[in-house]
């Protein structure tokens, strides 16, 4: 095999990336209780189509056939997320062992297959019953969440070496509290940054009962991060981008990294909030010590003011050749990301853990379904990823979104993100062109 052109250090982790909702199904099983996600889809015009969880890959009852595709792949390791509401029903109070026993027997499946697994504590599946009592505008989620960390822990702590606490809080607390186009559906500044400041609250509170539970794996939380660029030096263009890069990365950045909100969030935010939610000793919890950090990068933002509300609001400037989510292909803008991150906050070992493009695929005539645009977009990113590295940025993985088609959020079933093509009516996997190029590059650890 010849030597790749862009090669990557050995032991270099190569994975795929999934999340509870999207692919378990089985929503009503062995005593799961509700969550947030459950009745957002089931709510009229929330989901296209109408499309819900409530089977997606049915991966509860198939898991076995999946760890054997992703052994097929090659990957080394393999991101999943346990379902809180299969754990503790009703977020807090008592356990349901068959939810436990079903991530058991899973990360046993993964370990007996040489796969690593990482292990995500929440992907947005907040138990209804805790959103009943306010959710993540509920100071109180945050210590329900850390007792659920430890109860997890306990169970798999011996043989799960990576841990991320959340996936996103950008995506809860703002594509759920803010715009409304997540669960649970909240369109509230004011409780959006609440919940900001409550979902960074329960990853410190996380992290400090792994800790307490003799966590001897690596912890960590993953943030979906963009590179955002003036559309122009206008100065009021600039403002604007300093603004959207405020509300989507420092936010979170800088609390986790820094124990303090940025200096221009006090102002930005004045008009809903004064903050009062901190309390004394909340920022040092949340800025706990980790051991890794995950980033998930889709976009690039080019970023304008917004003539309608030219001091807090910001225009992004549509992408010259949108994708199917509406959003440009700037690999670039991963290594702008990592570097950043390298550079300004942190000299942790950081890993990729969720990029991809979604794209209508289809089988052609011979049956495969070449998706070469995501091949494309796979090299791209893969090189991106290997100039930052190349750069001195500890990178350690890198995992693309996603292993197999699953419930896309608001956009359901009708866009496709996986390298394993999902029939739905008959829950057949196949592999796409991607999967197997996918294999090649963990094979040959790089590129050609
Ligand atoms: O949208 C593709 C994936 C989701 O399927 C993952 O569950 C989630 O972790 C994830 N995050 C992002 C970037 C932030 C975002 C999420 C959803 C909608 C718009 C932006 C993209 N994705």
């Amino acid at each position: 095999m010849p030597e790749p052109s862009v090669r990557f250090p050995d032991g270099f982790l190569w994975g795929a990336a999934t999340a509870a909702y999207q692919i378990e199904g089985a929503v009503a099983e062995d005593g799961r209780g509700s969550s947030i996600w459950d009745t957002f889809s089931h709510t009229p015009g929330a989901v296209l189509r109408g499309d819900t969880g409530d089977i997606a890959c049915d991966h509860y009852h198939r898991w076995r056939e999946d760890l054997d595709l992703l052994r097929d792949l090659g990957v080394g390791a393999y991101r999943f997320s346990v379902a809180w509401p299969r754990v503790i029903p009703a977020g807090t109070g008592p356990v349901n062992p068959a939810g436990l026993d079903f991530y058991d027997r899973l990360v046993d499946g993964l370990l007996e297959r040489g796969i690593t697994p990482m292990l995500t504590l929440y992907h947005w599946d907040l138990p209804q019953a805790l959103q009943d009592t306010g959710g993540w505008a509920n100071r109180d989620t945050a210590e329900h969440f850390a007792d659920y960390a430890s109860v997890v822990h306990g169970r798999l702590g011996d043989r799960v070496p990576y841990w991320l606490t959340l996936n996103e809080p950008y995506c809860s607390a703002v594509v759920g509290h803010l715009e409304g186009r997540h669960a649970p559906g909240v369109r509230d500044e004011r409780v959006a940054v609440t919940a900001v400041h409550h979902l960074l609250l329960a990853h410190g509170k996380a992290v400090a009962a792994l800790r307490a539970g003799g966590a001897t794996g690596q912890v960590g939380i993953t943030c979906n991060l963009t590179s955002v660029h003036p559309a122009s030096d206008d100065p009021a263009d600039v403002a604007a981008a300093r603004r959207l890069d405020l509300h989507e990365n420092r936010m979170y950045l800088d609390p986790l990294f820094r124990a303090a909100y940025p200096e221009d969030a006090a102002a930005h935010y004045a008009p809903v909030t004064d903050f009062g939610f901190v309390r004394d000793g909340d920022l040092q919890l949340i800025a706990a010590p980790l051991d890794f950090f995950g980033v998930n990068y889709y976009e690039r933002h080019h970023v304008a003011a917004d003539p309608a509300d030219p001091v807090r609001g910001w225009r992004r400037v549509p992408p010259e050749h949108p994708t199917v989510t509406d959003i440009g292909i700037h690999p670039e803008g991963l290594a702008e990301i990592l570097d950043r991150v390298a550079k300004e906050y942190t000299p942790l070992p950081l890993v990729v853990t969720e990029t991809g493009l979604a794209l209508h695929d289809y089988a052609g005539p011979d049956g495969e379904i070449a998706d070469d645009e995501r091949i494309a977009f796979f090299d791209g990113h893969i090189r991106a990823a290997h100039d930052a590295l190349t750069r001195g940025v500890p990178l350690i993985g890198f995992f693309p979104w996603s292993f197999m088609d699953n419930f896309e959020w608001a956009s359901g079933y009708g866009v496709r993100y996986g390298i394993y093509y999902v029939d739905y009516p008959t829950q057949r996997r196949t592999p796409k062109r991607s999967a197997r190029w996918y294999a090649g590059v963990i094979r040959a650890n790089g590129l050609e």
